[in-house]
């Protein structure tokens, strides 16, 4: 029987970017303001989401696939209630986790503080976390840095702090995306094995990837987003891949590379 776990009903997600030049006015409006010392202030909105609706059921793995741009993250991050929707709703049968490379490290803290707080954030018991700690440091490779600011740290041994973090927790729901996978090739190797585990534990899995192959190889269901709208949303992977490459020119070798 179909156990229901993400229910999106009619989904509209805005940003709102503040000085971003929208109706500038006319130059007899703007020397006004110029002499009212008034500033402008101007708001573009960008509605990347655009009244979508689904049910995700327990078990299923879902990969989501789509233009640059056409709303694959801001839909994570709202099911991830990271982002208010504007009209509709989102529903969970628990927290959703985003596993991406998002995730908030203070600069100004140490590596070790910011796997501690990471951990407690994710709401994981303070006896865990003393007991998983050398294994997420471990996991990460950054060996004695651990103990200085992350603002002393590279970008990529930031990512791989923040990667190690984010997954030392199993989720219910979990989101991942595809961008996750930074680093050099023995992290990214790594980095890959923990996620197959996770996905293996979690009820329910989101995968956005530009990475065909690695959505047709896990995946038993697909949603292919346009323009912040769902144009398939179906149990053919494959079939969605095949339309998809064809739709936006991609060869079909790119999937056989990311099989690799
Ligand atoms: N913080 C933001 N402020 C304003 N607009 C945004 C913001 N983030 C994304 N957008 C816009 O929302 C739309 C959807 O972006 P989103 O990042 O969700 O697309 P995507 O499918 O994940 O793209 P990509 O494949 O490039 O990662 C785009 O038009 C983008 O410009």
């Amino acid at each position: 029987m179909a156990d229901p776990t993400v229910v999106v009903d009619n989904l509209h997600v805005v940003y709102r970017v503040y000085g971003a030049g929208g109706n500038k006015g006319t130059a007899a409006t703007s020397l006004m303001r110029l002499v009212k010392r008034q500033r402008r202030v101007s708001i573009r909105e960008v509605h990347a989401i655009r009244g979508i609706s689904f049910v995700v059921n327990h078990g299923d793995v879902v990969g989501v696939i789509g233009r640059n741009g056409s709303g694959k993250s801001t839909l994570l991050r709202a099911i991830a209630g990271l982002l208010p929707a504007e009209q509709g709703a989102v529903y969970t049968s628990g927290q959703a986790a985003l596993l991406g490379v998002n995730a908030a490290l203070l600069d100004d803290l140490t590596g070790e503080r910011n796997v501690v707080l990471g951990c407690l954030a994710m709401g994981m018991p303070p006896a865990e976390v003393k007991t998983r700690y050398p294994q997420i440091v471990d996991f990460s490779g950054v060996g004695s840095f651990i103990d200085l600011p992350m603002r002393a740290y590279s970008t990529g041994m930031a990512q791989r702090l923040r990667f190690a973090i984010a997954s030392a927790k199993s989720h219910e729901i979990l989101m991942i995306d595809e961008a996750l996978a930074t680093g050099d090739a023995s992290f990214r190797t790594k980095s890959h094995n923990r996620i197959k585990e996770l996905r293996d534990e979690a009820g329910t899995v989101f995968l956005v990837a530009h990475n065909l192959g690695e959505i047709e190889q896990s995946c038993n269901r697909v949603i292919w987003m346009e323009a912040g709208q769902i144009l398939r949303d179906s149990d053919d992977v494959t079939g969605v891949i095949d339309e998809y490459l064809a739709a936006t020119g991609g060869e079909p070798r790119h999937r056989e590379q990311a099989r690799l």
